[in-house]
């Protein structure tokens, strides 16, 4: 298939564009390389430099490459920093989308996979998370996606040819266990590269985000699933869809760790005693969410094969190790 991976540049993206190429698809990828890095797109994929907003330019690109299916992960994707510039998530994860979608309908293009999130699910009341979960997002991030999710539903309720799948991903852990692409954000948020950051001394210590959450260790738990994995589904996804289709999946492992459990992992796998302090909670953070992620194996038989959280420690730690300045672009 001839596929534009939109935001490929990026840490999830770009173990996407890999396994896309692997599986001999023609990958274009379009990314602004606000949070991505050119060096993560091997040198198979068209690389296209553009933005979510640029109509005229994904209409040409679509057009160019007979793409036949769009996968979009471009987004802005801190929960604590959506708190901190709603208009800006809005703008790129909600607005950026729309443009996205309104250039498809111009190119006649009518598939797409597009990075949905447990964060539109709030602070649900019973865990595990189902699909039929009420969706109540409790952060600018959740809610920029969660009104995707309902401008995708009324996009395919208006051209039966339309067909979209919007897996909502929980906490994406791990890469490519042969170490050739990795996670590298600047700034780095998520917990597991903190931690590994600590580990290797590329920061002085780490900080957990509240102890009084309602949770047995009283810290956030979270379902991490790894990206290989989540890709998997991708592949599935994309190659099941059928015109008219509104497909909606949780992609977690099932089961939730606890940040307190994370750190223990950390230092197992790495062997080193970094010093971890505890800081206020995060505004933005609900205390719990994993996944219920049956719908997806009924349907289409898939689950996640590696489950072990030092499994997906381990293989984020490879990357880290090799490459201590990451990309070495920024
Ligand atoms: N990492 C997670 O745990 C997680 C969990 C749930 C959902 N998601 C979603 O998965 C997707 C990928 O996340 P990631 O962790 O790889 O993030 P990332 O920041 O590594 O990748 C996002 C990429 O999109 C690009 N981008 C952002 N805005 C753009 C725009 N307007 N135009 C073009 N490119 C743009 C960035 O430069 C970056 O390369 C996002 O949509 C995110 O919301 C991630
Ligand atoms: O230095 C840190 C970083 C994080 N945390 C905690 O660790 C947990 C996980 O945080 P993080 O890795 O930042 O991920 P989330 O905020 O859970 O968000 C991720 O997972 C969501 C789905 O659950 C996605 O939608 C987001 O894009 C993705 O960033 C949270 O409880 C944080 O409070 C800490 O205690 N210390």
């Amino acid at each position: 298939m001839n596929v534009l991976v939109t935001g490929g540049a990026g840490y999830i993206g770009s173990h996407a564009v890999q396994r896309l190429l692997a599986d001999g698809n023609t990958v274009v990828v379009m990314d602004n390389l606000f949070r991505g890095h050119r060096a993560a797109v091997p040198a198979e994929a068209t690389f296209v430099q553009g933005d979510l907003h640029d109509y005229d330019l994904i209409v040409k690109t679509l057009k160019d490459h007979a793409i036949e299916c769009v996968i979009n992960f471009a987004a802005w994707t801190y929960v604590g920093e959506s708190v901190e510039q709603p208009l800006g998530y809005y703008h790129n994860n909600t607005a950026g989308v729309l443009t996205l979608l309104r250039a498809m309908a111009e190119a006649g293009v009518n598939k797409i996979v597009h990075s949905s999130t447990a964060a539109t699910y709030g602070e649900p009341d019973e865990m595990p998370i189902t699909e039929d979960t009420p969706q109540a997002p409790i952060n600018p991030y959740g809610m920029s996606k969660y009104m995707v999710e309902q401008i995708l539903r009324d996009t395919a309720n208006a051209n039966p040819e339309f067909a979209f799948a919007c897996p909502r991903y929980f906490n994406v852990a791990g890469c490519d266990p042969e170490g050739r692409i990795g996670e590298d954000h600047s700034p780095e948020t998520h917990l597991i590269p903190v931690l590994l950051e600590a580990a290797t001394g590329k920061r002085e210590k780490a900080y957990i985000f509240g102890t009084d959450y309602p949770t047995p260790d009283g810290t956030c738990i979270r379902d991490y699933v790894h990206v290989v994995d989540l890709i998997d589904a991708h592949v599935l996804l994309m190659n099941a869809l059928k015109p008219g289709q509104q497909l909606f999946y949780n992609l977690g492992i099932g089961n939730g760790m606890s940040v307190r459990e994370i750190v223990d992992a950390v230092k197992k796998v790495t062997g080193v005693d970094f010093t971890v302090e505890i800081g206020d909670r995060r505004a933005g953070d609900p205390p719990s969410l994993y996944a219920d992620p049956k719908k997806i194996k009924e349907e289409l038989g898939w689950e996640a094969k590696i489950t072990d959280t030092e499994t997906m420690v381990a293989d984020a730690y490879k990357w880290f190790k090799a490459n201590p300045e990451g990309y070495g672009d920024g």
